[in-house]
């Protein structure tokens, strides 16, 4: 197999007491299109900075296109395009001149760039804005044509590793198909594509496998058809609290079995459990009701 584009291994990011990101294991392969999601929170953009040398990691390593990124983020960076989640700086430039700018940062000819910027202004269907100028009050061009082509600005030169945070932020729905298709086929053509998004239902279509982040720690990895497989087999156990409302589930808790969903509703608690751990759920939640914490329980598919 060729060598992964990014190899991340362990890597742990604490803020003072906040571990931000929790030993995250994580490999793209070229040519594969492996998708970042988790809530507000969970830990995605630290861990894409730690990859672009923005930030230090606390422990673990970083590897990409086989260079040790922490030790030498300039040379790794060199092989990373980054579409980052805030807006690209391109206030008095155009949509061609900032695609045409970035291609040739990455060494691109002249009439490589240009024929590059067109293509890609066509296969996003911007072109009749490549030429308008985005203002600094944010006129001229809308959000989702900043966000187009800050897209196409990293998608513009081959590099070995492209990370793209949240591109469809502002598309409309017609150019967000475009933009997922235009992922895709970075990924056909070799490229390794890292996808940070919310946006887990248009994703799917176009990743090859996914990663889920909680609370900085992996929760789930795999292809999309397997991880819903494993939802298909996915246990609900359900408490009912006491009147006086202690939930045993809030920390320090001592519940025995990974969660990977825990939601409240009124004096219910529902906790989404994998199918092997239904022994220790039962026999916890039964001591909890031995001993009055809860009211009851049930365990359902
Ligand atoms: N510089 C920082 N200092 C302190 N805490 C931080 C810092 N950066 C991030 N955090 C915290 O680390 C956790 C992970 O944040 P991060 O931005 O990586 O999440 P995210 O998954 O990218 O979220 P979102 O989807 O909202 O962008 C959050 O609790 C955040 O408040």
């Amino acid at each position: 197999m060729e060598r992964a584009v990014l190899e991340v291994e362990a890597l742990t990011k604490r803020f003072g007491a906040l571990v931000a990101n929790d030993a995250i294991d994580l490999t793209v392969q070229p040519g594969q299109v492996v998708g970042l999601l988790g809530h507000n929170g969970a830990g995605k953009t630290t861990l894409v900075s730690q990859v672009v040398g923005l930030s230090k990691p606390d422990s673990g390593s970083v590897r990409v296109a086989g260079m040790d990124a922490i030790a030498d983020p300039a040379a790794a960076r060199r092989c990373v395009a980054l579409q980052a989640q805030s807006q690209a700086p391109l206030d008095g430039l155009t949509p061609r001149a900032a695609i045409e700018i970035a291609g040739r940062i990455r060494g691109m000819s002249r009439n490589d760039a240009r024929r590059a910027a067109r293509e890609l202004a066509d296969e996003l269907d911007i072109g009749e804005w490549l030429d308008r100028r985005a203002m600094p009050d944010g006129g001229g061009l809308s959000g989702g044509v900043r966000r187009l082509t800050a897209f196409a600005m990293a998608a513009v030169a081959g590099v070995p590793l492209i990370i793209l945070d949240e591109p469809t932020n502002d598309v409309d729905a017609a150019r967000r198909r475009l933009l997922w298709a235009a992922v895709r086929r970075l990924g056909d053509e070799g490229a390794g594509v890292l996808l940070v998004t919310h946006n887990v239902v248009e994703a799917e279509r176009v990743v090859d496998d996914l990663v889920v982040l909680d609370r900085g720690a992996v929760v789930a990895a795999g292809s999309p058809s397997r991880l819903r497989g494993d939802r298909d087999n996915e246990l609900r156990l359900e408490l009912s609290l006491t009147p006086e409302g202690e939930d045993p589930t809030l920390p320090p808790t001592d519940v025995p079995m990974p969660v990977t969903r825990r939601v409240r509703v009124g004096r219910r608690v529902l906790l989404t459990i994998a199918p092997d751990a239904a022994e220790s759920a039962v026999r916890w939640a039964a001591a909890l009701r031995g001993q009055g914490r809860v009211e009851g329980y049930s365990l359902a598919r």
